[in-house]
């Protein structure tokens, strides 16, 4: 990379999508999508079931190929970035969890800095501080020596949080990541992510509220009957309004005034 290349990637946006289409089956998911995700922002992909929040956060994290346009991770194309590289930009957390063998918390954290390990792999006594901070920092630390297929759903959530911490990526995706949490431990993710200098993250919720709480931009979908559904990017107030809330998942939704922040309550039926 020659110094006027350097100086483009350090000034083009964290990730970019130009013209990006997205497809799973016979369904368009996306489609002409061109977005922008700043240094710092913290985005919620919100829509209904199925409308592809998981498929695109894949296609972004470089696991799917695009239909159509680019993903873009600083300026360069995700699918021309090798996998060690990628693993360095960009941190991973799944909504399912898929254990096949017999580790300990600690080790599954640990595997998240094998992008920064030596030429024979081995990690050093840095790799395990990182590890034990992520753990600590998602509640999870007195957990470090437990068997990973012994943990409960939301145990097991905050370890694949902290895996994604410990990558020290300065990008997360993250596909619902207060799925099976507890209220504290929701809001407790909140902070902590929205805690996290300089880093960007992607996150699919459920919850507008939290959403509301945690998050700077919202990248909403709005179902289509007839074409790809429509996704509307931007900062958090602009796009969480009741009338795209109510396009989105069909139900009137009431905002709610409380100690000055504002949350919506479905109305009833
Ligand atoms: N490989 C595939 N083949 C066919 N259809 C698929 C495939 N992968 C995903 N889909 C469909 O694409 C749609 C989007 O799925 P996706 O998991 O991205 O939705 P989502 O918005 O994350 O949903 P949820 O909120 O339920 O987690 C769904 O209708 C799903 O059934």
């Amino acid at each position: 990379m020659n110094a006027g290349q350097a100086q483009g990637a350090k000034d083009a946006p964290l990730l970019s999508t130009h013209g990006l289409g997205v497809t799973a089956g016979h369904r368009r998911l996306v489609d002409g999508l061109d977005w922008r995700v700043g240094r710092g922002e913290r985005w919620a992909l919100l829509g209904p079931n199925g409308c592809g929040k998981t498929t695109l956060l894949r296609t972004l994290a470089g696991l799917l190929p695009a239909a159509a346009g680019e993903v873009h991770l600083g300026g360069r194309p995700v699918g021309r970035i090798g996998t060690r590289e990628l693993a360095t930009l960009r941190a991973w957390c799944p909504q399912h969890h898929h254990d096949a063998f017999a580790l300990s918390a600690l080790d599954v954290v640990l595997a998240s800095r094998q992008p920064y390990a030596g030429r024979m792999g081995w990690l050093d006594p840095g790799d395990e501080d990182i590890a034990h901070g992520a753990l600590r920092q998602c509640d999870v630390e007195h957990l470090a020596s437990q068997d990973v297929r012994s943990l409960s759903g939301g145990e097991r959530q905050r370890v694949a949080l902290a895996a994604a911490l410990a990558q020290t990526t300065p990008l997360l995706l993250l596909d619902e990541p207060t799925a099976h949490l507890d209220v504290p431990h929701q809001l407790a993710v909140c902070s902590l992510l929205a805690g996290l200098d300089g880093r960007s993250v992607l996150m699919s919720l459920h919850d507008v509220n939290l959403a509301l709480r945690c998050c700077t931009h919202a990248l909403l979908c709005l179902p289509a009957e007839t074409r790809a559904p429509r996704w509307l990017a931007g900062p958090l107030h602009e796009v969480l309004i009741p009338e795209y809330l109510q396009r989105a998942y069909g139900s009137r939704m009431l905002p709610v005034t409380l100690e000055a922040h504002t949350y919506y309550l479905p109305a009833p039926q």
